[in-house]
């Protein structure tokens, strides 16, 4: 199976009103009523974030894409050749998130991926409420770190039927050298973003780590920055650049209990170019991970491994 691009993502709110402030007011997305919920915009498409009225505050989905109709039907006779039990869209679910058609399964860590081929769009212009431009197109709209504590399993699961390729890892201590030792998997999909999805080895009540968005310069990572303080939101981890896919980035706290990751500058690799490695820090310089993912969450996580 050759997935192209993480396409969407699908987010329980039990007051989507936040997710609308958040978006227009912090992020730069634009906001929009469509039928069973909110689509949130990023560029041309009708939405990349989608937000479901429920009565959990959560991650949902993530969506992945094909390119057509042949690699859709491809991608459905691989899944009943290895055996993986997946359920059809509705109708509601399909409308809600603009695909002309669309299966789900769990991978072994319980995330819900979606798989789709044909977008639906009018193609307006995006307008982000703030001035923003994303960086979307053939890479996607960004990445997602998912929660796995069966990482091998979910990892094998992920490279094995979607076809997801390894990306890199990291090893992390969270109570520092000597302590539990939690793996991070980086994947890329079939373009050039450097992962679209990683797989974080513990548990997460709110079933995601964090998203990342990428926009096109440092200025507008700042202007968030920015918006961010003067609405009061919570700073997850402080601006800093990454090792493995070199972007400049700070997270802050979501609607969703969850970490959006807000960035610029990251790699776009050859992967007919590219060797796995292991990287033993995160970051470059800063990310201080501990202004949010602080001790009570770094105990818990010690705890759970
Ligand atoms: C290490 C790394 C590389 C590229 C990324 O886009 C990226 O988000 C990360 C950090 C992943 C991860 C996190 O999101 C939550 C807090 C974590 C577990 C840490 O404390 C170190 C790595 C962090
Ligand atoms: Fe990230």
């Amino acid at each position: 199976m050759e997935v192209a691009a993480l396409a969407y993502s699908v987010i329980s709110s039990r007051n989507p009103s936040q997710w609308v402030r958040f978006a227009e007011d912090i992020a730069g997305f634009s906001a929009h009523a469509v039928l069973g919920g909110i689509a949130l915009r990023i560029d041309e498409r009708a939405g990349r974030l989608f937000i479901v009225e429920d009565e959990r505050d959560g991650y949902f989905a993530s969506g992945w894409e094909v390119r057509n109709e042949e690699q859709f039907a491809h991608a459905l006779a691989l899944l009943d050749a290895q055996g993986v039990a997946y359920n059809h869209a509705t109708q509601a679910e399909r409308a809600l998130r603009h695909v002309t058609d669309m299966v789900w399964f769990k991978d072994p860590s319980g995330n819900r991926h979606e798989l789709s081929y044909g977008y639906v769009s009018s193609f307006t212009p995006f307008c982000s409420p703030q001035g923003t431009r994303f960086v979307t197109g053939d890479l996607g709209y960004g990445h997602a770190v998912l929660p796995a504590p069966k990482i091998a399993e979910t990892r094998a699961f992920l490279t094995g039927i979607l076809g997801l390729g390894l990306s890199d890892f990291m090893v992390h201590r969270p109570m520092g050298q000597g302590g539990p030792e939690m793996r991070i998997d980086f994947l890329h999909c079939a373009n050039g973003r450097h992962h679209s999805l990683a797989l974080f080895e513990g548990e997460v009540p709110s079933g995601c780590v964090h998203l990342m968005v990428e926009v096109a310069t440092i200025d507008e990572v700042g202007h968030a920055y920015d918006r961010m303080l003067a609405a009061g939101a919570r700073l997850m981890a402080t601006l800093g650049r990454h090792t493995n896919d070199h972007m400049i980035s700070f997270y802050v706290e979501t609607p969703g209990g969850f970490a959006l990751e807000y960035g610029c500058g990251g790699r776009v690799v050859d992967w007919d170019h590219h060797t796995v490695f292991e990287s033993t820090s995160a970051s470059l310089w800063g990310h201080d991970f501990s202004v949010g993912f602080g001790a009570d969450e770094q105990a818990r996580l010690a705890d759970a491994a």
